[in-house]
This record gives structure tokens, sequence and C-alpha cells, in this order.
């Protein structure tokens, strides 16, 4: 479903990633691993049409993403694509409520439709009380949840995530990645997830590791 293809990128003249290829199925589980800086948010972002690598080619569903432009990327993203970063990175002026809502929003999705689907993943979330609540006034648990219900409300085919658990202690960075899969789970989604967390990359379906730029070639027992 998306598949990267000889990638390779480069910021000014370090190259950080090189001859890179990854193919990740429909619902599929990916982590990606790696020391501090050996790629792997440059390669999320590149898989997530957020940068455009400098070599190679990303395609979603047989459509280059380096083929569109820039609106219509940004048109694929918002509908096929959602995003949980390390911290939520909700709007700070709107409800938890509000900012669930804004995919569906920008979609066009009918209003009852809308409301209904947010108010129902609020409340499976454990979220019902707090819905009315800005994220200042929220804990940091509560806040990443929220971002968990924006990035799926959508029913995205893809959902990134970039050190989700990175800003919670153990307990709450659980929650967050078993709601995450939970949701995934039930709509089928994809999830790409960025981790240092050994735990977390075990209970994908498959982890990718990269070194310096590039993928590490995976030894026989662990692919599974
Ligand atoms: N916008 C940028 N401009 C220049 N160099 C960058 C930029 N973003 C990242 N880099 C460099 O690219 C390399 C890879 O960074 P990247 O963030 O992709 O790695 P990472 O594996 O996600 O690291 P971490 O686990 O520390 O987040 C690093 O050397 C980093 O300093």
């Amino acid at each position: 479903m998306l598949v990267a293809e000889n990638v390779g990128h480069a910021y000014q003249t370090a190259t950080v990633l090189s001859e890179v290829d990854v193919t990740v199925g429909e619902g599929e589980k990916v982590a990606l691993v790696g020391p501090s800086g050996s790629g792997k948010t440059t390669l999320l972002y590149c898989l997530a049409g957020l940068i455009q690598p400098s070599n190679g080619r990303i395609s979603f569903r047989g459509e280059d993403l380096g083929a569109l432009g820039d609106a219509q990327r940004s048109e694929l993203r918002q509908r096929s694509f959602g995003f949980v970063f390390q911290s939520a990175e909700l709007v700070p002026e709107l409800t938890l409520r509000e900012n669930v809502l804004l995919p569906l929003e920008l979609q066009k999705v009918p209003v009852r439709e809308r409301t209904r689907r947010v108010d129902e993943l609020l409340e499976q979330l454990g979220l019902a009380e707090q819905a009315k609540k800005r994220p200042a006034k929220v804990s940091g648990g509560q806040a990443q949840r929220a971002a968990v219900a924006r990035a799926v409300v959508h029913r995205p085919a893809v959902v990134f995530a970039d050190e989700p658990t990175g800003a919670l202690d153990r307990a709450n960075g659980a929650v967050v990645v078993d709601v995450l899969w939970e949701l995934a789970k039930e709509q089928g989604t994809a999830v790409v997830m960025v981790t240092h967390d050994r735990d977390l990359s075990l209970r994908a379906d498959r982890s990718i590791e990269l070194l310096d730029g590039k993928i590490v070639p995976q030894r026989p027992e662990s692919h599974s």
C-alpha cells in the first residue's frame, strides 16, 4: 500500500538516508527503530509526504507522492493519513472535542455523522468528561489520547506516529499505544511508529531497524 523505493535524503550536504526500500501493507503495524540520529524521523516524514526525499520514490496505493502538487499531496495527507507526535500538538484554543472534530470538518463530513463519531470515540477513550476542556487543562496522557483520537477519527489508511509515548510515563504511554493499536485494528488502519521503546517495537507486526540512514538487514529469526 505504501512503498518506498531506493529512497535517499540529504539535509544541505549531510546525507541522512540512503537506498531505503520499505513496503507497508494495509493494516500492518510497523515499528521504525534505531539509534538517535539514524534517520527514523526523516524516513517517517518521507513516507508521510511531509518532506520530499532527495532520491527515490514513495508511492501510496500506486500514486507517486513526488508527482503530486503541494495542494494534492496535502489533500491526500488529510484524507488518508493521521499523525501522532511526541507531544500531543493539539490546537490550544480548542477543546479536546473540537480538536478531534477538525479532520472531519476539513473533509466536510455531515455534522450529525461528525458528532456521532467524535462522541463515540471520546467515550471509548475514556475522555467524555474531559471533552469540553482545553488541552492545557488535562493531563499529558489525556491530551495524547485525544491526539490519537484526532489521528484516527477520519479512518485514515495509515497513522504515522513519532515517539508517541516519548513525553509520557510508562503507564500512560502503554495506555496511549493500546488505544492506538486497538483503534487501528478495528478500522484496518496501518501504523508506522518511530519508537525507542523495545516493548512497543515487539508488539508491532514487524520492526525496521535503521543505522546511519540505511536499513539493517533482518536476521531470519526476527521475521514475524
Ligand atoms: N531539518 C534538518 N536539517 C538538517 N539536519 C537535520 C534536520 N533534521 C534532522 N537532521 C539530521 O539528520 C539526521 C537524522 O535525523 P532524524 O531526526 O531523522 O533521526 P532519528 O533517528 O529520528 O533521531 P532521534 O531518535 O534522535 O529522533 C541527524 O543527524 C539529524 O541531526
